[in-house]
């Protein structure tokens, strides 16, 4: 196992190459030049990004991405070859103007409005804010919305994991191998530490984001030895005398030792298990992480894993643990504790009793939960599939809907209510209960006042007029703060860590109701009065009156 080093100074590291103003539908740069063939080139927009529905069935979502949105509004630049692109693909009518006009296009009039990254946050609130020439906020939106889904969705799922595992256990992505491709598997790694896990196997995730790399080894390390002849060397120089010990000596010596305290045969234990673990143990000694499950975890891992580990004793360092990858965890976890308790109580070790089991193979929040009822005594869940493909709801549906042009609201409307957006320019506020919990989220016009503290509120439901409530709020948040404006960032992004942090400081304000695995309480989310009337008043302005024949 290996530490990074966490202190290192924060940057706004590079983007993913990716990530570029060609990373988009072709809709919305058609719509650009239909835009500006209609004169439109002046009109001024505001566009709300926001979802409408909470995934994996829970009642909070984290709100991620928002460093990698600031990045691209920084680098917003069609390159000469995406423009000879363009013009080779696009209708051969398209006007050479339009083409010089993209060529200067920059997000240095765009205004980006934002919630802080790593919040929890609700459906209905938009997350960004998005001002500026209708133009260029239009063509901002497949990428924007890419940059924020899949991070907010990963975020969420890891924040979930976190909380059914507990704070005391370890959690470690091991799930590149099964990600969504390379840019999947990346952002994976970025968002799953920052919805609390503690590092992952991904080294490249490690360079780019910081993020601390771990991992232990795989059954083909163990599969690659057959006989203890397969040894390279068995010598391995003392920590402190610097004396050359033979651990496969020390080793075939301790599984004697080991056995008649177990129970178990050292007839019945795997040479070549025994002959990679030494192998392992030299190049790793102090950070000696052993798989265990290659043959039979009972019968041959765990007396092959205590045999190398007391022989690592001897020369003067502590192994670190075992991984289990198949099997009935809960019951091979305990039967790993105990074993280790009774080799400490017979060699007077206490440390053997502490060492760190990992767990791992297919590991989702219901067998977390399952194993916690089992009473487990895993340390560290090393979770793959289930994690970074967020098997158990692949999409988290933001969509990016234009609420305002030059001045005047607009109102989408359907035929299922929950899709009818939120119109006109809005500001939004956490209102807070006297215990300091979150009581609601309240969406107001911009031009109204802002609630105060100790202030009586009418919060309405949206859509359903007989919802409503009055809220006395002990504490009010302001949702937005400006990240981009006048072409440069604003607010700095925090440092992952931070984020991270922010996520937890940002659970502990929800209710343990609206938190809990099993039909979670919704949290509310609602409208002033007077916005209350604007959706309304508009809406019957927009819908068309029908006629009955
Ligand atoms: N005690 C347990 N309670 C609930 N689920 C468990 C428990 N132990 C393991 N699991 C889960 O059960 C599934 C077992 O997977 P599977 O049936 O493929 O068995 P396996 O142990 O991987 O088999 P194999 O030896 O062939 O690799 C995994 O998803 C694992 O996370
Ligand atoms: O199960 P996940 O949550 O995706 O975690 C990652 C898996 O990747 C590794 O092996 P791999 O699955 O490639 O092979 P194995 O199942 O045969 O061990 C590891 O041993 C885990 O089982
Ligand atoms: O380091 C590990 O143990 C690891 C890494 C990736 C996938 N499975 C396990
Ligand atoms: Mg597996």
């Amino acid at each position: 196992m290996s530490n990074h080093d966490l202190t290192c100074k924060h940057k706004m590291a590079r983007q993913n190459g990716i990530v570029q103003p060609l990373l988009t539908d072709l809709y919305q740069i058609t719509m650009a030049y239909a835009y500006w063939k209609s004169g439109k080139v002046n009109d001024v927009a505001v566009f709300d990004l926001f979802f409408r529905n909470n995934p994996f069935q829970g009642e909070f979502t984290i709100f991620a991405g928002l460093e990698e949105c600031l990045k691209f509004l920084q680098n917003f630049h069609y390159s000469d070859s995406d423009i000879e692109y363009l013009m080779q693909t696009l209708p051969g009518n398209i006007e050479p103007e339009f083409f010089a006009y993209l060529k200067d296009l920059t997000c240095k009039d765009i205004k980006l409005s934002a919630i802080e990254e790593g919040s929890v946050v609700f459906p209905r609130v938009p997350l960004l804010r998005v001002e500026g020439p209708l133009i260029i906020a239009q063509l901002l939106e497949t990428t924007l919305l890419t940059l924020v889904n899949f991070a907010s969705l990963m975020a969420t799922n890891a924040a979930r994991y976190r909380m059914v595992a507990g704070k005391n256990v370890s959690l470690l992505e091991f799930g590149l191998r099964r990600a969504q491709g390379p840019d999947g598997g990346l952002s994976a790694s970025k968002y799953a530490y920052i919805g609390g896990f503690d590092g992952t196997s991904n080294v490249l995730a490690g360079k780019m984001f910081n993020i601390p790399v771990k991992g232990t080894h795989a059954h083909s390390f163990v599969t690659s030895f057959s006989t203890l002849d397969d040894i390279h060397s068995v010598i391995l120089r003392h920590a402190e005398t610097q004396e050359p010990c033979n651990l496969l000596d020390l080793a075939t010596e301790w599984r004697n030792r080991v056995s008649s305290v177990i129970d178990i045969s050292p007839e019945e234990a795997s040479d070549g298990e025994l002959a990679a673990l030494i192998s392992y143990a030299i190049a790793f000694p102090t950070g000696f992480l052993a798989l265990v499950d290659t043959y039979d975890v009972k019968r041959s891992g765990l007396l092959n894993f205590c045999a190398v580990a007391l022989a690592l004793n001897d020369c003067g360092y502590r192994a670190v643990g075992i991984r289990i990858d198949s099997g009935d965890l809960a019951y091979l976890s305990v039967l790993a504790r105990e074993t280790f308790e009774q080799i400490a109580e017979a060699f007077k070790l206490p440390w053997f009793s502490k060492l760190t089991i990992v767990a791992s193979n297919d590991i989702n929040e219901d067998t977390i939960l399952s194993l916690n009822e089992q009473g487990h005594k895993i340390d560290c869940f090393g979770i793959g599939t289930h994690l970074v493909t967020c098997q158990r709801q692949p999409a988290l549906g933001c969509v990016y809907k234009l609420v305002e042009i030059n001045g005047q609201p607009r109102i989408k409307l359907s035929q299922d209510v929950g899709k009818v957006t939120i119109p006109g320019h809005k500001e939004a506020y956490r209102l807070f209960g006297a215990d300091g919990h979150a009581l609601i989220d309240l969406l107001q016009r911009s031009s109204e006042p802002a609630p105060g503290v100790g202030q009586k509120v009418l919060c309405r439901h949206p859509f359903q007029e007989s919802k409503r409530a009055y809220v006395i709020p002990s504490k009010v948040e302001h949702l937005y703060k400006v990240y981009w404006k006048d072409g440069r960032v604003c607010i700095q992004p925090k440092p992952l860590l931070e984020v991270r942090e922010r996520v937890q400081s940002s659970l502990r304000t929800l209710r343990q109701d609206i938190k809990r695995n099993l039909n979670p309480t919704p949290y509310k989310v609602a409208v002033s009065d007077d916005l209350y009337n604007f959706i309304h008043d508009l809406w019957l302005q927009n819908a068309p009156i029908g006629e009955l024949s």
